[in-house]
């Protein structure tokens, strides 16, 4: 049978990129994704932006929900210090198993988790399972219904803190308007939004950032 997408992907980045070197893999991915075949990756552009949250955290412990092909797991893996670590979930066992050789390629498997399941299945046990205390940065990617019911679940669990920052993909396009209307109108959170483009096209897109200001 035909190849998947994701294994298009990982092909790409196997012909074009270098071992060990992460920013050959974004690279390959983006050039492959804009002039090949059109993926869910969140691109250069929104990259960009996700890369400046990042070196403005500067993070200890990242969550990522929907690693998809570990594009963004690399991007922000390659800008942790020494000891920091982003634990990212996917559900999907093929898309996992693209991520963690995507991810290989790129040198950075010490600094990322890459845990196969379910958010909702996951969340409850981060502290007691990986020992987290709370997350400086999450990375929301996934399906955009799952945004709010996550963000929620994550608030329960203690896992956001004053000063946590939430950074939400997608929130124009497909859209998560549940989530946008509960970060923008909440008093707990002081939300910020980056204007830019879906990825690969020029249809509008942007990220939500919002930074818990505790209880
Ligand atoms: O739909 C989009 N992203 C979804 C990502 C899903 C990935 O995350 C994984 N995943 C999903 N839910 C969970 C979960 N928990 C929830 C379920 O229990 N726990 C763990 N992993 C999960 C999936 O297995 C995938 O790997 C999207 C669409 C467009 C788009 C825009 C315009 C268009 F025309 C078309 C498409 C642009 C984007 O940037 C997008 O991110
Ligand atoms: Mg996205």
């Amino acid at each position: 049978t035909r190849t998947s997408r994701p294994q298009r992907i990982l092909k790409a980045v196997q012909r074009k990129a270098t071992v060990g070197d992460p920013q050959s893999v974004i690279t390959a991915i983006d050039h492959f994704c804009r002039h090949r075949e059109w993926a869910m990756n969140v691109g250069d552009e929104k990259g960009s932006i996700l890369d400046s949250v990042v070196s403005e955290v500067s993070p200890v412990t990242v969550l990522e929900l929907g690693t998809y092909c570990g594009y963004s797991t690399v991007r922000i893996a390659r800008l942790l210090p020494p000891g920091a670590c982003v634990i990212t979930l996917e559900f999907n066992p093929d898309y996992a198993a693209i991520a963690r050789q995507v991810i290989k390629w790129s040198g950075l498997e010490d600094k990322v988790q890459l845990v196969e399941g379910a958010s909702g299945d996951w969340i409850p046990w981060m502290k007691e399972h990986f020992g987290v205390q709370a997350f400086d940065l999450v990375f929301l990617d996934h399906w955009k219904e799952r945004y709010l019911p996550d963000t929620k679940l994550l608030e329960e669990c203690g896992l956001i803190q004053k000063g946590t920052v939430l950074l939400a993909d997608n929130v124009i396009c497909p859209g998560t308007p549940d989530y946008l209307e509960y970060v923008r109108n909440s008093p707990r959170y002081n939300s910020h939004y980056y204007r830019s483009h879906l990825e690969y096209t020029k249809a509008e897109d942007g990220l939500e950032k919002s930074v818990f200001l505790g209880y």
